[in-house]
């Protein structure tokens, strides 16, 4: 079988996309994995296809992992998501909707950039406890759409992100489903920095759109910064998180802005 797909990326978080709203197209997850496959795939930190909407969206969202396992959202996923969808018919849209099992979302077209208004985080737990070698700081989490454990660190560029990152995304406390993990740096009120470990590509990624959330969340609710918060990704970019924020650690409204784009197209065999 020759799958057509168009490779993306948003903000250096690289994509296969496929366009699957005929849903002839069965991929199972030693497939997917092979996609990503850095190596002797296509190569990307996960897999988007497209599907026809059952709840009265635009269309339907679904996300796989590198590893090929499939997770309820992807922000910068998202924003690809968006950017292809709204070239997927004549006139070229400048707002999709679409379905994720985190609930449905917004995309936005707003010139170089694509605004994802988000589904409200929940599960937030200020200084969960957990403890791992070779970083001082508390450990917080929240959902903002996938599990992300926040720590805040002075020392990010030096950071051993992969080993943090995987002793946290495989602590007991965040078992059986596993958290990413994301170390941010206050660079001014309003800017932070960050790097992220990404479940199910388990290594650091150079952008975590759902992971710049919860960081930007963590920053207002340790130093009151204001919306909007700006993110420096690992990957050189630097994406604008808005919110509006209950004072309580309650959050609606959060939007993440940033790029989404079209790498190349290709065709693969699958010998299937
Ligand atoms: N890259 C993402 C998050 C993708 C899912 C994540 N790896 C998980 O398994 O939770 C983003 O941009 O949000």
């Amino acid at each position: 079988m020759i799958l057509n797909f168009f490779k993306m990326n948003g903000a250096g978080n690289d994509f296969v996309v496929i366009d699957n709203r005929n849903l002839d197209t069965n991929l199972d997850t030693d497939t997917i994995a092979a996609l990503c496959d850095r190596h002797r795939g296509i190569g990307a930190d996960g897999l988007l296809a497209v599907e026809p909407a059952e709840n009265g969206a635009d269309y339907k969202f679904r996300y796989y992992n590198a590893d090929g396992g499939e997770a309820e959202m992807c922000g910068n996923g998202a924003r690809c998501f968006g950017r292809f969808t709204a070239h997927l018919t004549d006139e070229v849209k400048e707002s999709v909707t679409f379905e994720t099992i985190a609930g449905t979302l917004t995309a936005e077209m707003v010139g170089h950039d694509v605004r994802i208004a988000m589904s409200d985080p929940f599960d937030l737990e200020m200084d969960t406890d957990v403890k791992v070698s070779g970083l001082d700081s508390a450990v917080h989490f929240i959902n903002t759409g996938v599990p992300h454990a926040v720590a805040i660190v002075d020392n990010l560029p030096e950071l051993d992100v992969v080993h943090c990152g995987a002793a946290i995304r495989y602590h007991d406390r965040f078992a059986p489903k596993g958290t990413n993990a994301n170390f941010f740096q206050v660079i001014a009120p309003d800017h932070i920095a960050i790097r992220t470990y990404e479940r199910g590509v388990e290594g650091e990624t150079l952008a975590c759109g759902t992971g710049m959330c919860a960081c930007a969340l963590i920053h207002h609710l340790t130093t009151g910064a204001p919306s909007p918060i700006k993110v420096d990704v690992a990957g050189g970019d630097t994406l604008e998180i808005g919110f509006v924020s209950d004072g309580n650690g309650g959050f609606t409204d959060v939007t993440l802005s940033g790029p989404a784009d079209f790498v190349f197209e290709g065709k693969i065999d699958l010998g299937e």
